[in-house]
Formats: C-alpha cells, structure tokens, sequence
C-alpha cells in the first residue's frame, strides 16, 4: 500500500519540494522501500529524485533544491508488484504525450493481457516489471489518441475512461501533466483510498492537495477535504489561484468497497478514510474482540493484556478495558527499526522483530498474558513474540488478534501473495496456535470486523484476504505471475543491484 501525494501552490514562485519531503514523512508507514519526488518548475520542465530507501534519506539536503516549481507529486512505494528496485521508484515519468508522471497507490489484477495490448497493438516500451509503468503508459496512450497540440480538462477525462475500460484492480492515482494540471483518480470500487483538500493563505491564494490519508492534509492545515468517489477524477490547474479544480465522475461507482486491511493495520489511527475514523474502528475491534474472547473462555484465566506495539496498542487498550484487564506496555519498541511487515524479505522481518521489541519481564513473569494484535499474517511477529513472552517468565500466553484468519493472497497492494507462508492457510486455530506455541489463538470474526468498520454509506468492504472473493475478479495466470515477482522480491536485497534493475538515466553517482 504506497503513499501518494500531491501539491498544487496557488503562489507560482513558490516552490513545494519542501512541502512534499515533509508531507511524506506523514506517509512513510504505507511504503518504506523507495521513496520519489516530481515537480514541474519554469518552462513545463520536469525535475525528480527518487530511489531505494526512506523519504529522509532519498531526499537530501542537496536533491531538494534542485526539485524547482510550484506543482508536485511524491510517492512512498512498498513494492506489491514488480521488483523492489531502485527502477521501479514512483513517480514514472514518460515524455509523450505533453510530458506525464504518475504515482499508483494499488495493483492492477490484468497486467498480462494489459502488457500484451502495450506491445501488440500500441506499440509502447514498458521497460520494468512495475504495473505502475503499465498503468501510465496506457493513460499516456489514451491521451494520445485525441492527437492535440495543447491538451484541455476534457481530454484528460475521456483518456481516464479508456484506463477505467482498460485497466482491473485497485488504484488510486496522482499524475502531473508538464506545465498543465496535477489530477487525482480512483478505481471504480474505491479499494485504494484518495482525498482532496484545500488550503486559504493568508494572502487569499489556495493551495491543493490530494494524498493516500487525511492525516497530511491536516498537519499541512488542508482543513477542507473529502475522498474522491470511485470512479471520481480531479485536474488541478497548474494556475490554481486563477482556475478552479474540475471534478468529474468519469466512470459510475461500481461499488464502494476501501480495502477492510486499511483499518485493520496499513492506514495511521488518527486518519479518516473515506469518512470513517481509523482510530474508531479500531476501539471497536477492541470491544468486539473482548466479547469474542469472553465466549471462548473466563477473563479470569487472563491476568495481564499485552498489545503488540505499535499498530495494535488502540485496540488492546480497549479490549483490556471491556474484559476489566489491567493493560501493560509488555514490550517496549525500539523507535528506530520501521514497519517489520512490510520488510521485503523474511529474513529481514525475523531478524528485526527481536530487533524492534523487547520484553519487560516483570510484566510476563509468573502470569497468565493475553498479547494482542492486529493481525497475524506469516506469524513472523507472532511467534517470536510468544517465545519472548514464555523466556520471559510467562505462564500462560493466549494470543488475540484484531483481524480474522489470513488464508488468502491480498492482490490490491499489499505484499500477501505467498498463501503457503501465510500461518492460517491450510490451518485451524487450534494448529495455528500450536504453530506459534501459544495456548489459544482467538480470532476476531469477519462480520464483527464489519460491523467496526461499516457506515450508512459504506456497508461492504474489499475483505478478499479473508474471502478469497475478490470484487474485481482476477485474470487467468494473474496469481501465478505475482506469487513469482513475491518471491523474486522476497529473494532478493532491497537497494542491491540485480537483473531487473535498469538504469535508463545513466547517473554515476545516485545522491
Ligand atoms: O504475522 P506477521 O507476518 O508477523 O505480521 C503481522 C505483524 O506485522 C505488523 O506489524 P509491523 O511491525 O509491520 O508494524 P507496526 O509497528 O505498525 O505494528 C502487524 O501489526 C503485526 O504485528
Ligand atoms: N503497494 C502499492 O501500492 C504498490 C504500487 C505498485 N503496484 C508497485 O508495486 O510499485
Ligand atoms: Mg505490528
């Protein structure tokens, strides 16, 4: 699930690098492995930096002067498709028509028929394994069609029709068209989310922003914004001060379905996507949790309830509460090491679970510790965790986890499409807990996950990683080729050179 992010300043001498370095920062946790900038400066000419590593390190002190123009877009990738290397960092830029880059939040479910169509019949070089290279392309070609010397709003729309015609899967887009507009586009179905905002200066001009959370437009004072619709597309002008943003729902709603694993551990709690609080759904999931566990067993043979930091702690809070559990900070985070889950390969996850947590020991000896988390996906944290608890001192470790059991690929943008190695596949709670040594595993059930999450507008959700159901149907082969780029990535080191890492732009030295 990457961040994107975009900026349109009403001021045209401004410039907004600065303000994307930061706005990413706010965004890191949805993608750790590369990080891009693109900006469009004096004369329509597009500058960018992008490559391997975290926002910080990506954009130092030197690049980002050189990032010149007062519209911008920024992307935070974690690889879900393709290799995780340093050509495959977003934004894309491609240079006909007009000169476009884009950012993709998603995954497209047909690339090999849309890899096909590139090459038969549009004849356009796709020179990674990225979908988001595709997806650009296939807009690009779109554009073309109208064959104009200057592109207007409308044109933009109707080439938008032939990528919701063309492509299947989940996508939310930020693209940037040299010298003309920044627009933001979602699937049909609204899988990926995508907010617009804006932003009075004191000086009366407007400024724009679209972003994965609503947690940066906030922090950037865009206090008025809103999700765009599935199906919704909006150009902001590169003049914005003098024309207005243009909505329009290019394609209808097909259903509105935000992908159930935002809530449950991807999306930052003090975000609202999509009008739901993530913070709220997740004190839900901790009372339903707490009800679930209270009809599988007596809350007295819980002492003590243990959240696995960091994204589970909301939800323990509240589950210890409801279950009239005192709650303990039973493992302390180190700060410094990210987001362990969305490490490429499981190498590196193991390692730096240990790394990332450290047990309190008072807090485990001599009781009986119910830890909580959000999910339980390969089992990597889990199982190491209630090794910690038991060399700790713990007597017995009961195991909670907010979301149901993972048995299934997740094909929107988050890297699960190994089922072999997800802990629940082919297993029953009771041979899950025994594969992650503890005494009981409690599962919160899909319909209470719903139920946490579902508003009057909002009564489904793209919830395929429990299901197997997927809203938007996979192409023949889709899987296949995705478990095959999984264990590609999974394989190889994040920033090391390998095949598929092509380098068009002939840089010697990268920063
Ligand atoms: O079953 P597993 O494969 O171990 O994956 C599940 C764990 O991974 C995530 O934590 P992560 O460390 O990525 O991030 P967090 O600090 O936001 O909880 C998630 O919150 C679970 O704790
Ligand atoms: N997680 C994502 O949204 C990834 C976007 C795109 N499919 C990539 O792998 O770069
Ligand atoms: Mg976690």
């Amino acid at each position: 699930m990457c961040g994107i992010l975009g900026i349109a300043l009403g001021d045209q001498a401004a410039t907004v690098a600065p303000e994307l370095c930061d706005g990413c920062i706010f965004l890191q946790h949805r993608g750790q492995d590369a990080a891009g900038i693109t900006t469009c400066g004096p004369r329509g000419r597009i500058y960018q930096c992008k490559g391997n590593g975290m926002a910080r390190e990506v954009f130092t002190e030197n690049r980002v002067p050189e990032l010149l123009g007062s519209m911008g877009i920024a992307h935070l990738r974690y690889p879900t498709s393709g290799l995780a290397v340093k050509s495959e960092a977003q934004p894309f830029y491609v240079n006909s028509p007009y000169g476009i880059s884009m950012a993709h939040n998603g995954n497209l479910v047909n690339t090999l028929a849309l890899s096909r169509y590139m090459d038969e019949d549009v004849h356009r070089h796709i020179n990674t394994d990225s979908d988001s290279e595709l997806l650009l392309n296939i807009f690009a070609a779109e554009l073309e069609r109208f064959n104009k010397y200057r592109v207007t709003n409308d044109d933009v729309f109707h080439a938008l029709e032939g990528v919701y015609r063309l492509c299947r899967g989940g996508y939310a887009c930020i693209g940037m068209l040299a010298g003309f507009a920044l627009f933001g586009f979602r699937d049909p179905n609204g899988i990926r989310p995508l907010l617009f905002g804006e932003r009075e200066n004191k000086d009366g001009t407007i400024d724009y922003m679209l972003a994965s959370e609503s947690v940066v437009l906030k922090a950037h004072n865009f206090s008025k914004f809103r999700d765009l619709k599935p199906g919704e597309a909006v150009i902001i002008p590169r003049d914005c001060n003098k024309q207005k943003p243009e909505f329009r729902q290019v394609v209808p709603m097909n259903s509105y379905r935000p992908d159930l694993f935002e809530y449950v551990y991807f999306a930052r709690s003090d975000s609202i996507l999509d009008g739901i609080s993530v913070y709220r759904t997740r004190i839900e999931m901790g009372t339903k949790l707490a009800e679930n566990i209270k009809s599988k067993m007596s809350p007295d043979e819980i002492d003590v309830v243990i959240p696995v930091p960091d994204t589970a702690r909301t939800c323990a809070l509240q589950c210890a509460s409801a279950l009239g559990k005192p709650y303990r900070e039973g493992f302390v985070k180190n700060r410094y090491v990210g987001r362990t889950f969305i490490m490429p390969n499981q190498e590196q996850r193991l390692t730096s679970v240990r790394r990332k947590l450290n047990p309190m020991e008072s807090e485990f000896k001599d009781k009986n510790v119910l830890i909580v988390d959000d999910s339980i996906v390969r089992g990597t944290t889990s199982k190491e965790i209630v090794n910690m608890a038991r060399e700790s001192g713990a007597r017995k470790v009961f195991f909670a986890s907010a979301a149901p059991p993972i048995r299934y690929n997740h094909i929107y943008g988050i890297d699960l499409t190994d089922t072999a190695n997800l802990i629940a596949f082919n297993r029953t709670d009771e041979e899950v807990a025994e594969a992650i040594n503890c005494d009981k595993v409690i599962y919160q059930t899909l319909e209470d996950l719903v139920e946490c999450c579902k508003t009057s507008e909002i009564q489904h959700f793209e919830d395929g990683v429990f299901t197997g159901n997927y809203v938007t149907g996979v192409e023949d082969g889709y899987l296949r080729e995705l478990e095959k780029s999984h264990k590609i990535r999974a394989n190889s080191q994040s920033g090391k050179h390998c095949e598929g890492d092509i380098g068009i732009y002939n840089i010697a030295e990268q920063y």
